[in-house]
């Protein structure tokens, strides 16, 4: 592995702070602040997102205050939304406890809507060129919602999101260019930039996103070269690098076989509006593989592509039965002992990995000693993840931040790393050619 070769004159040092509390200063080190900025300028694809584990902790209080002004009674109590708002190390079990919580409160489907919404254009904020975003499907008959339109919601709040964000690109042109400049995740200390060639792509008031099918905002007519960043911060982005959203529908390990084959009938039916395929997740805890193994194969059958959560935590029997069912991508793979890993290698399945919500949930001791290392220098097919970006307080650019440092890697392997992560994507051939000569103009520019 490579030197990141960061400069490095008085950095600004970022600080994992649960580990600074829980073990002494200098073990919470994990990155330089010019790192973040240099990855916040990469294009980077997210495969592994949970749409409510990704929710901003303002969005939870918001809605609890909306609920409490309409005169409901609270479903959490301040102790508890403490513990969903703040972000740091929790055990596994803690996670599965707080996304309960969580649930709780995104009930209606204006909520999972806004959730939706802003979980796209965070990512796109933070240049995710390709989302692959995951939700489990929920009923709650009592709040009139039911997988349908749960997933309905969903597909409002990434079509709001980006019809807003082409709004946004095309109607600021006329005036104003840094219309992109909006608070981020960690501060808001990126700048959208648009390229003026954009200008001949936008009609008044923007292109709509194209729902059905295909999740892509505003797409304009212009496809010229990246525009190298002029310096700082900013992030420019051109008319091809309109994020594209698709999504994959989760099965929670605590369904049976046949809520699990209704989640792939719905996925199957949704195809048409940007599903592309289907998840296993949920507590590793619970449940056993043979429930949801038939729905799986049944997945696989309607052409959806199949990911699913393994060894999370030590679970051998199940995790060889889930390498040899041979899915398209695996998520975690953090507990396996030498025979499976060996297995695992030899499959070549990507992997999606979460190197923040892996040391949170002390899935692994600390991001040095993550499989990420060992299966990167093995060549192995990997991609970096946030998982559950709200809940662990992270972001894409943070994440390859942290690879950077504890891994060495330069900026050009990061952007290695994305583009390779295009081929593992659900996205069709033309999306991923899009996406291609998209990683090849930051390969040669940065
Ligand atoms: C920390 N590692 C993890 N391991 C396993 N499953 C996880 C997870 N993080 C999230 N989920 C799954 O995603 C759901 C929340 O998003 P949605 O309601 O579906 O949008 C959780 O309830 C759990 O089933």
């Amino acid at each position: 592995m490579e030197n990141h070769g960061a400069e490095s004159t008085a950095p600004t040092v970022i600080k994992n702070h649960a580990k600074v509390d829980a073990k002494g200063e200098d073990e919470g080190q994990i990155y330089e602040e010019s790192i973040l900025l240099a990855c916040r300028q990469l294009p980077k694809v997210e495969l592994h997102a949970h749409l409510n584990g990704s929710v901003r902790p303002q969005t939870i209080r918001e809605i609890l205050e909306e609920r409490s002004a309409a005169g409901e009674a609270l479903p959490v109590t301040e102790l508890q939304l403490k513990d969903i708002t703040a972000c740091g190390d929790r055990s596994l079990a803690d996670c599965f406890r707080l996304f309960d919580l969580i649930h709780a409160i995104t009930t209606t489907h204006a909520a999972i809507s806004r959730i939706a919404a802003e979980v796209v254009r965070d990512f796109a904020e933070d240049r995710v060129v390709y989302l692959e975003l995951r939700t489990t499907p929920k009923a709650r008959p009592e709040y009139g919602m039911t997988k349908e339109s749960y997933i309905e919601a969903v597909l409002d709040g990434i079509g709001l999101a980006l019809s807003q964000l082409g709004q946004q690109r095309c109607t600021t042109m006329s005036t104003d260019l840094s219309c992109l400049s909006r608070p981020g995740v960690d501060g808001g200390a990126s700048e959208g930039k648009l390229d003026v060639r954009e200008a001949a792509g936008c009609t008044p008031g923007g292109e709509g996103p194209q729902m059905d099918g295909c999740c892509t905002a505003a797409p304009g007519p212009v496809d010229g070269p990246a525009s190298v960043p002029s310096g700082g911060s900013a992030v420019v982005l051109t008319n091809d690098e309109a994020i594209i959203v698709k999504l994959l529908l989760s099965i929670d390990r605590r369904e049976d076989a046949a809520a699990a084959l209704e989640t792939v009938q719905l996925a199957a039916r949704y195809k048409c509006r940007g599903v592309v395929g289907v998840d296993l997740s949920g507590n590793p805890y619970v449940g056993s593989w043979a429930s949801w193994s038939g729905a799986l194969a049944a997945a696989r059958a309607a052409g959806l592509g199949v990911t699913l959560h393994a060894g999370e935590v030590y679970s051998p029997a199940e995790t060889a039965s889930m390498l040899a069912f041979r899915p398209d991508r695996l998520g975690h793979c953090c507990c396996l002992d030498r025979e499976l890993a060996e297995t695992l290698r030899s499959s070549a399945i990507p992997l999606e990995l979460c190197l923040t919500s892996n040391v949170l949930t002390q899935s692994v001791p600390s991001y040095p000693e993550h499989h990420f290392a060992e299966l990167y220098a093995a060549g192995h097919p990997v991609v970096l993840c946030t998982d559950d970006s709200g809940v662990f307080g992270t972001t894409l650019s943070r994440e390859y931040a942290i690879a950077a440092t504890a891994f060495r890697l330069r900026m050009n392997a990061l952007v290695e790393l994305g583009r390779k992560s295009v081929e593992y994507t659900f996205a069709d051939a033309e999306e991923k050619r899009r996406l291609r000569s998209i990683m090849d103009r930051a390969l040669v520019t940065k």
